[in-house]
């Protein structure tokens, strides 16, 4: 029997980098957490254990460091695109880098004093390889939405298994996990871009009367791709965040519609892509 080498990669995961930028007392601060993986010529690597292809990733993570305070950080998207080039056009053996990046918010209380933003967390993921091709992802983690009304679901198939009741009046909450890809690596304002989508999917969860978690989705990412001329296709993964009206008969009390069990598991989970008809072939974005 042979066998052979299948796809590989390797890199530093989660290098957490924090950057103060002194701006005499008034300081900025950017809070990432950078992950690096590499691939191309690591044949002997594996085979026999020649690593004279292998740029260790204590020298990836070092990089990290290092281009912070070059160059700073500036827009995530940006540093993911700066290290990802360097990887691929300074050592002939790595063909192809990817660079994940997901930036944490806080919020100054003072000059140089700072307060965590909640749960939400941006995100990117840049791709580059040595024929110059390149690819952006922007996007979100964590973002929690809730509706406590405009929200119905019902007409759904029924067998012999289902107990659910159809629902006309009832709590949509989900934890938005987002990514969006840019038609070019050089044409967006990500700081804007970023701004503009995420508060598109913010209208549209709030504006849509939802009929399904699928429904919603769908609105979120057209309502994105149509705002939005530098992004091609939008991909969400939302947890749909069950809340049970509790039975407070027992008690001699009605409920309607206002004292909820936030379930925490099972939930489900409600994934789908939007994109534009034209939208240029996605590559190795997603990979
Ligand atoms: O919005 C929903 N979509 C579903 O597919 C589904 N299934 C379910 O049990 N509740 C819901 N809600």
């Amino acid at each position: 029997m042979t066998v052979r080498l299948g796809a590989n990669r390797y890199g530093k995961a989660e290098t957490r980098l924090v950057h103060v930028v002194r701006d005499g007392p008034v300081h900025h601060l950017k809070d990432v957490n950078v992950s690096t993986s590499l691939s191309g010529d690591m044949e002997a690597a594996h085979l026999t254990g020649d690593n004279s292809a292998v740029l260790p990733t204590d020298t990836q993570k070092n990089t990290v460091y290092v281009f912070a305070r070059r160059h700073g950080v500036g827009e995530i998207e940006e540093f993911a695109l700066r290290l990802a080039r360097h990887f691929v056009a300074a050592q002939h053996s790595i063909h192809h880098a990817r660079v994940a990046i997901e930036e944490y918010g806080w919020t100054r209380t003072g000059p140089h004093s700072f307060v965590r933003d909640g749960g939400e967390v941006r995100t990117c993921v840049v791709h580059h390889d040595r024929d110059g091709r390149t690819t952006v992802l922007s996007g979100l983690k964590d973002l929690v939405l809730l509706n406590s009304t405009g929200s119905e679901f019902h007409g759904f198939i029924t067998d012999e298994y289902t107990t659910l009741q159809p629902a006309t009046d009832r709590v949509l909450a989900t934890a938005v996990t987002a990514q969006w890809r840019h038609t070019s690596a050089d044409g967006s304002a990500f700081a804007k871009s970023y701004g503009e989508v995420r508060r598109c999917l913010l209208d549209a969860f709030a504006q849509t009367h939802s009929l399904s978690l699928q429904q919603t989705l769908y609105a979120m990412g057209e309502r994105a791709l149509t705002t939005c001329p530098e992004i091609c296709e939008v991909r969400l993964s939302l947890p749909n965040k069950h809340h049970f009206a509790v039975d407070l008969s027992p008690f001699g009390l009605d409920n309607d519609n206002e004292v909820f069990h936030a379930a925490d598991r099972p939930y489900g989970l409600i994934e789908g892509g939007v994109l534009r008809e034209d939208a240029p072939d996605a590559g190795f974005a997603w990979e």
